[in-house]
């Protein structure tokens, strides 16, 4: 088991050759520790986030005067590995730093042959969620030893993105070079390049839909235009359907038909309350990176960007949304310009994934959106990792992205976007 996982995670290195075979245990024992580096930086970041006011990191140099001289080796040692701005950065992750001080030399051998090997997704994922390692350096610049070590450059994203309020960490992905760049998006030459945002809910203007008339294929029982998330229910269904998967109650918010009756459902015992996945999405967030993979087409204007699982994630995980803008269908063009992140969205039906279920709607995930915007598709089942459908969940109707396999550290996560989508026929 422990020897299958570990291979698995060697050949995804693709900046070392490791071609270490013996001692399999404490590699992945390093290979363990890395993980919980990542989700440590996470937690952290994201009780950062949370609590700006209250939430402290520790430092990890409070008592950098008491090192001894076998301390102080280790760690130039390892900055000499994997320079002074990735081992502050690493500082500020607990299961690290406690390696760092307590770890035998074989373990701590292994570890950083592991760090080594992930140290530009390292950094990339200290920079995005905001880790003070700068100011944690800083605070104890007039220490001798740290000053032997030279000077921390400034933290390469200014203080606007910092505080941005739409920052995410997965507006940047990490290049090719090894370095944080913005995601931006190109809907046409006539909007030009434009910075993407990260959204958590799916935006709905219905002014837009008002200026349209309706479609001959909307739902009868609907009023023209409602929101898409909350599906009516149609006589014959049964009153509980479409249930959010969470919780199993209703997911109907607003009015439902029966007969020629509209019913409203907007009560608490009977109408599905959860938050989003019945958790809150700043909890809920897998750790992934967007990250660029080779260019399809060869070319190196192509930029490609895909997603990189920085943890293992069970199959059956539900792991987001695919989030975005709610675009009517006959807008597609005027909007968007480019239909490189456009999904359909389908009408209220008793199965979704019916080939024939009718769109109503497109969601554009091009200038809104969230990670799941960035994961490419293959046309080898055997290779799809993560599959969206169109599913009541959470009070609403949403595109949920599922594990469709268990997923490991440090592969990218691909799903299919369904037959028409190169044929120019959006997503699904
Ligand atoms: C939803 S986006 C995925 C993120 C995209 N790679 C990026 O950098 O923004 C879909 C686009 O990615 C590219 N793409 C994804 N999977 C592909 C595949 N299997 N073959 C060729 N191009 C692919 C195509 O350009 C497609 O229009």
């Amino acid at each position: 088991m422990i020897f299958n996982f570990q291979n698995e995670y060697l050949n995804r290195q693709s900046t070392v050759q490791l071609g270490i075979t013996s001692n399999i245990e404490p590699l992945a024992q390093a290979a363990g520790t890395i993980k919980e580096i990542f989700q440590d930086l996470q937690d952290q970041g994201q009780l950062l986030q949370r609590y700006p006011g209250t939430y402290k990191w520790k430092d990890p140099y409070s008592d950098i005067v008491n090192w001894n001289a076998d301390l102080q080796t280790r760690y130039r040692t390892a900055v000499g590995q994997i320079g002074n701005e990735v081992m502050a950065m690493a500082m500020h992750s607990e299961p690290f730093e406690n390696a760092f001080r307590t770890a035998q030399r074989t373990q701590w051998y292994n570890l950083m042959l592991l760090v080594n090997a992930e140290k530009t997704s390292l950094r990339m994922f200290a920079i995005a969620r905001n880790v003070p390692y700068v100011r944690g350096y800083r605070a104890h610049g007039r220490n001798r030893f740290l000053r032997s070590l030279g000077r921390l450059n400034e933290h390469p994203l200014t203080n606007r993105e910092e505080q941005s309020v739409n920052w995410h960490p997965h507006l940047i992905y990490l290049t090719d070079r090894g370095q944080p760049a913005r995601c931006n998006f190109t809907p046409s030459d006539a909007t030009g390049e434009k910075e993407m945002v990260n959204v958590f809910e799916n935006r709905y203007v219905e002014d837009r839909f008002r200026r349209q008339s309706r479609l001959k294929n909307w739902p009868s029982g609907w009023g023209y235009p409602r929101h898409p998330q909350y599906a009516a229910m149609r006589e014959g269904q049964d009153a509980n359907w479409p249930a959010c998967e969470h919780c199993g109650k209703s997911a109907v918010f607003g009015e439902y038909v029966k007969g020629r009756t509209v019913y409203t459902a907007w009560d608490e015992q009977s109408v599905c309350t959860c938050s989003k996945y019945g958790g809150k999405p700043w909890e809920l967030e897998p750790l992934v990176e967007v990250y660029q993979y080779p260019s399809y087409t060869g070319s190196s204007f192509d930029i490609n960007r895909g997603v990189r699982a920085l943890q293992n994630i069970p199959e059956g995980e539900i792991i987001g949304e695919y989030c975005g803008t709610f675009v009517p269908l006959q807008e597609e063009e005027d909007t968007c310009g480019d239909d490189t992140f456009l999904m359909g969205w389908e009408g209220p039906s008793r199965d979704f994934f019916h080939p024939d279920a009718e769109k109503i709607r497109l969601l554009s995930g091009g200038l809104a959106g969230n990670w799941t915007r960035f994961m490419n598709h293959t046309d080898k089942e055997e290779e799809v990792s993560a599959r969206m459908y169109q599913f009541p969940y959470g009070g609403k109707m949403r595109i949920i992205v599922q594990a469709a396999r268990d997923i490991v550290f440090g592969e990218q996560i691909l799903t299919s976007y369904g037959p028409g989508y190169f044929g120019g026929d959006g997503m699904g």
